[in-house]
């Protein structure tokens, strides 16, 4: 029984090698962390690690894909396209495996919960899930009547920000200082807020609940209160970045157009996004490895890149469909998400004092509706955020107060499965996606013989055999998130390695990593410092909500009732 549990674990994490690397980082913290804290070594190891990371993954995340959702053949389009209008894909189509697999329901009912499971390993607080929605909008942007076709470009442009077409960047920008367009309630500052526009029979266009709406890149962010939330933070980062570069240059008798401000804002602002993400999502957040990976603008033309890297490293804007699949974590998400209904905000030592516990305050609820129907007017995120007193610091502070659930096979709400999970299902049939055991090998993972070899979970085990005649049939999308989640880790093995590719493949293939245009000569030295200030998402509240000190973080404290 132990022997086979561990040729198990061996077979999911890909091998002797892969495992005993994962055993490796997952443990010994201090002496990861000593080796980490030492000024000539810290960068190296970095970028060392940088550099063999992605090298290892290259072959299987091409820069320059050969494979799209419309063509398995090359095309053009497929390198850096500002107008990029597709996904990529690793694999093509496979219409035979596709033709085979079971009742589209049946297979969505994998993700079905019973009972809410907490996410334990990483203690994750439901902050993170509205964060990763976020972040991740930028680079997935679904268009719902064609499924082939994005609403507007995709890649690491915080086009869910700024919009990503020219027409569309344009309309929010307000022409003066680099600001962007906004509307002042109460004092607060927030995307320009209009009404939602309605049909001839007076019915809403958009599947947003109410009467108004932020206009925002990505609109439905509007029913989601806490995704339109952290939205708010991070424009309210571009307005204080654009006045704090207008006061400097005026205290230093400089003059700068709209344009400027606004361009050096936007890399001030991707500057703070991926610092943030890198050092307290992934860092603190999702990886369970003590190995941390740091956010360096120099990793391309360090000497250690030169030796250890991959060696051409095409910038590209690709993003692949099969990155939109795993990064669907609707699991974080529990059956009701609470809402504290007060804060002392005006007492910052009271702030400071809360306990990040939800279930020690007096709360509201947002509850999801019956799965046949849309969110109500109680979803409207105008309403959350101008409307109710401290909308913006309750809902921030109520989701970094509350567990996330763990992102595994039976464990996500009725309604996010009818609504959401099996419109995925469906998507990933109709792209014809080739089977997890295909991905694995694609991969370099040793495919799967036996469903044990995914899972040790007794019901998630049942369901799978339920479901799928044999291993190999079953799907990328139910087979990433089946798997154990080995070594204290948020992601199986294999998710956890693909998704670390994928990730890290598409940020440094980023222009950003191109050109030299963090210093002081591109940015202002005021403009460095404003990049180099955000490293958490508590920077954030801090400065740019009235949240003060409280404590607003990815994850809870490991004490925290389950
Ligand atoms: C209350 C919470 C949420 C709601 C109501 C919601 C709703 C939806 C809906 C309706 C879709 C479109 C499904 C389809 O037709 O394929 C979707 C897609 C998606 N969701 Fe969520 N979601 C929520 C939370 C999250 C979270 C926490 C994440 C974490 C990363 C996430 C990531 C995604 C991704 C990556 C897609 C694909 C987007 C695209 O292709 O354009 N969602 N979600």
């Amino acid at each position: 029984m132990v022997f086979n549990n561990f040729r198990n674990l061996i077979t999911r994490c890909g091998g002797l090698g892969n495992t005993f690397s994962m055993w490796l980082r997952a443990n010994f913290k201090p002496f990861w962390a000593a080796l980490q804290n030492i000024p000539v070594i810290k960068d190296v190891l970095n970028q060392f690690y940088l550099s063999a990371l992605l090298k290892k993954f290259i072959k299987s995340v091409p820069r320059l894909p050969n494979h799209n959702l419309r063509n398995d053949f090359p095309s053009l389009y497929t390198v850096y396209d500002e107008s990029r209008t597709t996904y990529s894909r690793l694999l093509p189509r496979q219409p035979e495996y596709t033709e085979g697999l079971p009742d589209l329901d049946l297979a969505s009912s994998c993700f079905l919960r019973e009972n809410f499971v907490p996410e334990t390993n990483r203690n994750l607080s439901l902050l993170i899930g509205f964060y990763a929605q976020w972040f991740s909008h930028q680079f997935f942007n679904t268009n719902p009547e064609d499924h082939t076709k994005v609403n507007q470009p995709v890649g690491i442009n915080l086009g869910q920000l700024y919009g990503s077409t020219a027409e569309r960047m344009k309309s929010l920008r307000s022409g003066k200082l680099g600001l962007l367009k906004s509307s002042v309630r109460n004092g607060l500052e927030f995307p320009p807020i209009i009404p939602i526009p309605k049909d001839e029979s007076g019915q809403n266009k958009i599947p947003i609940p109410g009467d108004e709406m932020f206009d925002i890149p990505f609109p439905m962010a509007n029913s989601i209160p806490c995704f339109a939330a952290v939205h708010v933070i991070f424009f309210r980062r571009h307005q204080y970045v654009c006045r704090e570069l207008a006061k400097w240059a005026s205290a230093n008798g400089k003059t700068m157009s709209d344009e400027e401000m606004y361009q050096k804002a936007k890399i001030i602002v991707a500057i703070n996004v991926l610092r943030l993400t890198m050092h307290d999502y992934v860092a603190e957040g999702l990886q369970s490895s003590h190995v941390k990976i740091k956010f360096d603008h120099k990793v391309k033309k360090s000497l250690i890149w030169k030796f250890f890297g991959p060696g051409t490293y095409h910038p590209s804007n690709a993003i692949q469909t099969e990155f939109n699949f795993l990064y669907r974590w609707h699991q974080f998400i529990p059956e009701e998400i609470k809402v504290v209904k007060d804060l002392p905000v005006s007492n910052n030592q009271d702030m400071k004092a809360l306990v990040p516990d939800i279930d020690k305050y007096d709360n509201d609820s947002l509850t999801f509706p019956d799965p046949d129907s849309w969110f109500g007017e109680d979803w409207n995120a105008v309403k959350w955020l101008t409307e109710k007193e401290n909308g913006l610091e309750r809902l921030i502070f109520s989701a970094a107060s509350q567990r996330a659930g763990k992102l595994t096979l039976l464990n996500t709400n009725k309604w996010l499965v009818k609504n959401v999970i099996k419109p995925g299902m469906k998507k990933c049939r109709e792209y014809e996606l080739a089977s997890y055991n295909d991905y694995r090998e694609h991969f370099g993972f040793r495919r799967v013989k036996k469903f044990e070899q995914i899972t040790t979970d007794a019901a998630i085990l049942a369901k799978l055999k339920q479901v799928y005649k044999d291993v190999d049939q079953v799907e990328y999308y139910p087979g990433i998130f089946a798997e154990n989640k080995d070594f204290g880790g948020v992601h199986g093995p294999f998710l956890a390695a693909i998704g670390v590719g994928m990730t890290y493949c598409g940020i440094f293939a980023s222009r950003l990593f191109e050109t030299d245009i963090f210093n002081e000569k591109t940015l202002t030295s005021k403009g460095v410092e404003l990049a180099n200030e955000i490293n958490y998402i508590r920077d954030m509240t801090r400065m740019h909500t009235n949240l003060g000190e409280a404590k607003v973080h990815f994850t809870v404290p490991k004490n925290n009732p389950v």
